[in-house]
């Protein structure tokens, strides 16, 4: 269902696809998707893909696409519970750097179709948000802009979505996902009540396949926001340079397998939620007043949820139908919920606004794919609010951009000496990256 007269997918991107990645991708094997574990290898277990067409996929289309995707205004504006108090134990925040502040929109710079009753125009140029990280809080809800849009509230989070108290808006384009400063006992005090309480530690080793999906979504957002902070890290704080800090990625994530394989089935996962809404997210309206970039929207999602290529290479990324089986179905999904519930939870508890920010982003969009992928009932596809639609485009771009960020610096780590961490031998990341201008890390950037 592509609209006509919209532009096609590389004027959209500019023309971005690299050509490395143009080779035809080669059709997956009738029947594979069983979703059966496998050890490590070729295949990303418990999911339908290997990992070579996801490199191909995400670099030659998916990556692309959604870096352009969410600088559009529709996908920018994230509505969120920012000033909240920690269930659990005293706030601690322990984010020493300037970029650890969000800054939030002020009333004229959120598109009027965001809010309740707005009309559909956006006041000024759409305009960028203040410095001021105490920037006016606006507290509205939209009401309408997108059809079949819903103020539903989402079952595996805390936040009631549906309400807008202590809401606020923030845009994503001005408070990007890099190295804050936020360490030591706050951080891990966080991870470690996520895993240790609310997650189930055997991780890939665990028998049941629920409890081992939901450990390795938790870990795959982890090792993501680990490749960030890698790829965009401060060098050196006085003169504010930044940069790439390989040593980060190779002992974070690179002397660690699992995490990549958690990096990779987690982007299969969101992917398949995005794919299987595809009706929904194609027909929504994305109207932000900006008539021509709302237009160029629509079709970049369009181009995204019946993607050809994907649909060749990669029909299923991630099976759910191989979930909640058996009489212990119903009690272990009541049980993940719950857990996932206190996850997000434990997000009003990240000392570092920005984290927080991110933190409850790719939360929501974890648990609109759940929506997505585990509601129960008729078979009809939920309706989903655009608040938690802003989650899901942005995680998927997130963990593309990870998956991305990690083929460049998984192969400058090889170059340096490493094995491939994923088959333990020849790098699978090398050949697309020798091929083309990406076996360079990029050069250190000067940021003001
Ligand atoms: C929600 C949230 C968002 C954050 N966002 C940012 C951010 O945007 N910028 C920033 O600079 N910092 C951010 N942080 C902090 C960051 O995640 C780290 O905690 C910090 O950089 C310290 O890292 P670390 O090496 O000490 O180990 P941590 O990343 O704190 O990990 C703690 C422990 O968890 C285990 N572990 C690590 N990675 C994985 C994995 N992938 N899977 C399973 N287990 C793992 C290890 O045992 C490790 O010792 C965030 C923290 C949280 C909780």
């Amino acid at each position: 269902m592509v609209q006509p007269n919209l532009p096609g997918l590389e004027t959209l991107i500019g023309g971005a696809i690299s050509p490395q990645f143009e080779e035809p991708i080669q059709e997956s094997t009738p029947g594979f998707c069983a979703c059966q574990a496998t050890t490590v290898g070729e295949t990303v277990s418990d999911c339908c893909c290997d990992y070579q067409t996801v490199n191909s996929l995400n670099g030659g289309v998916l990556h692309p696409l959604l870096h352009v995707l969410v600088k559009k205004p529709s996908f920018s504006y994230f509505k969120v519970k920012l000033w909240c108090d920690c269930p659990f134990w005293p706030d601690d925040g322990m984010c020493h750097l300037r970029d650890c502040s969000v800054c939030e929109c002020t009333e004229d710079e959120v598109p009027l179709t965001f809010k309740k009753g707005g009309d559909s125009s956006l006041g000024d140029e759409g305009g960028q948000c203040t410095e001021d990280p105490k920037g006016v809080v606006d507290r509205t809800l939209e009401t309408k802009g997108f059809q079949g849009w819903t103020e539903n509230d989402n079952p595996w989070t805390a936040d009631d979505e549906s309400s807008d108290e202590d809401m606020v808006y923030v845009d994503l384009r001005i408070n990007p996902e890099k190295y804050t400063g936020y360490k030591g006992v706050s951080a891990s005090r966080i991870w470690e009540a996520i895993y240790s309480e609310n997650c189930f530690q055997e991780g890939l080793s665990d028998t049941c396949t629920e409890r081992r999906v939901f450990y390795r979504l938790i870990s795959g957002v982890h090792t993501s926001i680990a490749v960030h902070i890698a790829k965009h890290y401060l060098i050196d704080e006085e003169a504010e340079t930044w940069g790439t800090n390989l040593d980060i990625y190779r002992e974070r994530i690179h002397a660690y397998p699992e995490r990549l394989q958690n990096l990779y089935f987690t982007f299969l996962f969101v992917l398949r939620a995005a794919t299987k809404a595809a009706d929904f997210l194609a027909s929504a309206e994305y109207s932000t007043g900006f008539p021509v970039e709302d237009a160029e929207t629509a079709a970049l999602v369009q181009q995204l949820v019946y993607n050809e290529r994907l649909m060749q290479a990669c029909p299923v990324p991630f099976d759910e139908a191989q979930l909640w089986k058996g009489d212990e179905g119903p009690a272990l999904r009541a049980q993940l919920t719950s857990h996932f519930r206190n996850i997000s939870a434990i997000m009003d508890c990240v000392g570092c606004e920005k984290c927080r920010l991110w933190g409850k982003l790719q939360i929501l969009g974890l648990a609109t794919s759940m929506k997505i992928l585990f509601s129960e009932g008729t078979g009809k596809q939920p309706a989903l609010q655009r608040n938690e639609v802003i989650a899901l485009i942005n995680l998927l771009a997130r963990l593309s951009e990870s998956l991305d960020s990690a083929v460049v610096m998984g192969a400058e780590v090889h170059r340096a000496g490493s094995q491939n961490p994923l088959t333990g031998g020849a790098p699978i990341f090398s050949e697309q990256v020798s091929q083309g201008n990406r076996n360079t890390l990029p050069d250190v950037e000067a940021v003001s």
